[in-house]
């Protein structure tokens, strides 16, 4: 199956010769949720910006739904909501006329239907007839969702759709970005929040530089490249990890109550876990409980990106 955005090499030059993407390769599919993350200046809005027509790319192609991003721009954006970083809204009108403007844009026909079913599921109905200027930050951000969504998108880009918004408001948020899926939209999210893409990305792309390092299936990738801890706590605490037991590289925690091991499920010997419990019984260490943990997408992130840059 072709997907809904196809990006092929894609390159942009700004005018004073930065080069703010450098040869960029994507494949989204259709009904996805995928997280672009990046570092400050990695790309992701300008990334974002030439799909959407608001930058001219120097290089490279790009479809949506099969139309080129330059070449039948009309088409391709008419596919495309964007919901971008900064919240710009005509602070004096009301939310539901704002709404209807934007479709009126893309020269819809109005539907009033439409608009009551994305104003009550973004909770915004009972504020319908609320100026903008009265709402919350969540509520504006709300707006402007309903906005890029209002002229039917296939694709929505969401460019940090939760900065500087509250831990509940961002649950609220992930909730309406499930919910849109659901309904069939394919979502490209920029985000700052590993969590976020951890909550709700089926698949994650991390940029640098101008460059895709890698995208893959989000459960795949922490299975890769996650490492797992296991937490042995002791019955008994010690002063020091036993001399027998020094090669499995141990930490003990502070209190001396319990053992720290890291370990990879991809190791080629295996985990080593059995060998260690032997091990410890050997050592007459009785074990009070055990817990595993894996490594955040939030480790793995900050390991790819300091890894391109050495
Ligand atoms: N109009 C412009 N002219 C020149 N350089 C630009 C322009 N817009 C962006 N850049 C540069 O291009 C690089 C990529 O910027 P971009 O906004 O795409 O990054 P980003 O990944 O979205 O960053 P952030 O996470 O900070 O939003 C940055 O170094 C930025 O300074």
């Amino acid at each position: 199956m072709a997907s809904i955005v196809e990006v092929e090499g894609l390159q942009k030059t700004y005018d004073g010769g930065f080069e703010a993407l450098r040869g960029v390769s994507l494949g989204i599919e259709e009904g996805e949720i995928l997280a672009l993350l990046g570092p400050n200046g990695a790309g992701k809005t300008t990334l974002i910006s030439a799909l959407c027509g608001i930058t001219t790319p120097t290089g490279g192609t790009a479809r949506v739904g099969g139309h080129d991003i330059v070449s039948e721009y009309r088409k391709a954006r008419a596919m495309i909501g964007l919901v971008p970083q900064e919240v710009a809204l005509e602070p004096f009108e009301k939310v539901i006329n704002t709404v209807r403007f934007s479709r009126g844009l893309f020269g819809k026909s109005r539907d009033e239907a439409l608009i009551e079913k994305l104003l009550r599921q973004l909770s915004l109905w009972d504020k319908r007839n609320s100026r903008t200027r009265e709402l919350s930050g969540g509520m504006k951000r709300r707006v402007l969702i309903a906005k890029a969504l209002v002229h039917e998108p296939k694709v929505l880009f969401l460019d940090e759709p939760t900065a500087g918004v509250d831990v509940e408001l961002r649950r609220d948020m992930w909730r309406v970005v499930e919910g849109l899926k659901a309904e069939g939209v394919t979502i490209i999210l920029t985000t700052h929040y590993i969590e976020e893409a951890e909550a709700i990305a089926d698949r994650v792309a991390v940029i640098n530089r101008g460059e895709i390092l890698l995208v893959e299936d989000k459960i795949d990738l922490m299975r890769r490249m996650g490492r797992k801890t296991l937490r042995i706590d002791l019955s008994t605490p010690i002063d020091a990890v036993p001399e027998g037991l020094a090669h499995y590289d141990l930490e003990l925690s502070p209190e001396g109550d319990a053992l720290s091991y890291h370990y990879d499920t991809r190791g080629q010997d295996g985990t080593g876990i059995t060998r260690l419990l032997q091990a410890l019984a050997a050592e007459g260490l009785t074990l009070r409980d055990v817990h595993t943990s894996q490594s955040s997408l939030e480790e793995i992130f900050v390991g790819l990106v300091k890894e391109d840059a050495a």
